[in-house]
């Protein structure tokens, strides 16, 4: 009997994109279906009760949650595709601890560059150089994080180089001066199909960015 894999998700979250690009790097087939987070479905509370937020995946009734923990999850049961993390514990351990360092870093202070004004603002802008500074230097002269192979830190950053114009933007400076190394590699991630599916204009993005958080 085919499996149900269901994904319940946002179009322009990188949260869900993440969840969408381990799918497809994967070759699997599933139902996609949009949430109006302003009038949660009883499904999303149901198979998220604890932070009622997407991306949610669904597979075979059971819910998992949590955008990382869902791609870790999608490269297990769906072991006989590429793999997404290394094999190597510490290898994985490494993988883990980038993804849980962009999880904790780019988004968190990412959105300080429009949340805060004045002195507050140059710090934040200073801050998220650095941040992406350091991500430029663990890529460093490498093809994707992992190596040769596109795999889960790429996947965990990847969705927010659709955010990078808003970054700039709304920060003073730009990404491809401060990290050049990252906007290259960025640019490689887009040229697989998994990624460039799940990629959105980041003009686009910008205007749905200002519009949520209400920033001229
Ligand atoms: N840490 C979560 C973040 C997910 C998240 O923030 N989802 C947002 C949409 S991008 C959401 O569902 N927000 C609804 C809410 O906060 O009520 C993950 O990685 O999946």
């Amino acid at each position: 009997m085919a499996e149900a894999v269901v994904l319940l998700d946002l179009w322009v979250s990188p949260f869900g994109q993440r969840c969408r690009i381990a799918l497809a790097e994967k070759g699997v087939a599933y139902e996609y279906q949009e949430q109006d987070l302003d009038n949660k479905s009883p499904l999303l509370l149901q198979a998220n009760p604890v932070h009622k937020k997407i991306p949610v995946l669904i597979h075979d009734g059971k819910p998992v949650c949590e955008s990382l923990i869902i791609v870790q999850y999608i490269d297990e049961v769906w072991s006989d595709g590429a793999p997404l993390l290394p094999a190597d514990p510490y290898a994985r351990a490494q993988a883990r601890f980038w993804g849980d360092f962009i999880d904790k870093k780019i988004y968190e202070y990412g959105t300080r560059l429009w949340k805060l004004k004045g002195e507050a603002h140059q710090e934040a802008k200073k801050e998220f150089i650095e941040i992406l500074k350091v991500l430029e230097a663990e890529l460093g002269d490498k093809k994707y994080f992992g190596g040769d192979a596109f795999g889960y830190v790429d996947i965990a950053l990847v969705p927010f180089c659709a955010w990078f114009y808003t970054f700039e933007t709304c920060g003073g400076f730009s990404v491809e001066a401060e990290a050049p190394k990252l906007v290259a590699w960025g640019k490689r991630c887009l040229e697989r199909e998994s990624v460039s599916k799940a990629f959105y204009d980041p003009v686009k993005v910008y205007e749905v960015l200002k519009q949520a958080y209400g920033f001229e």
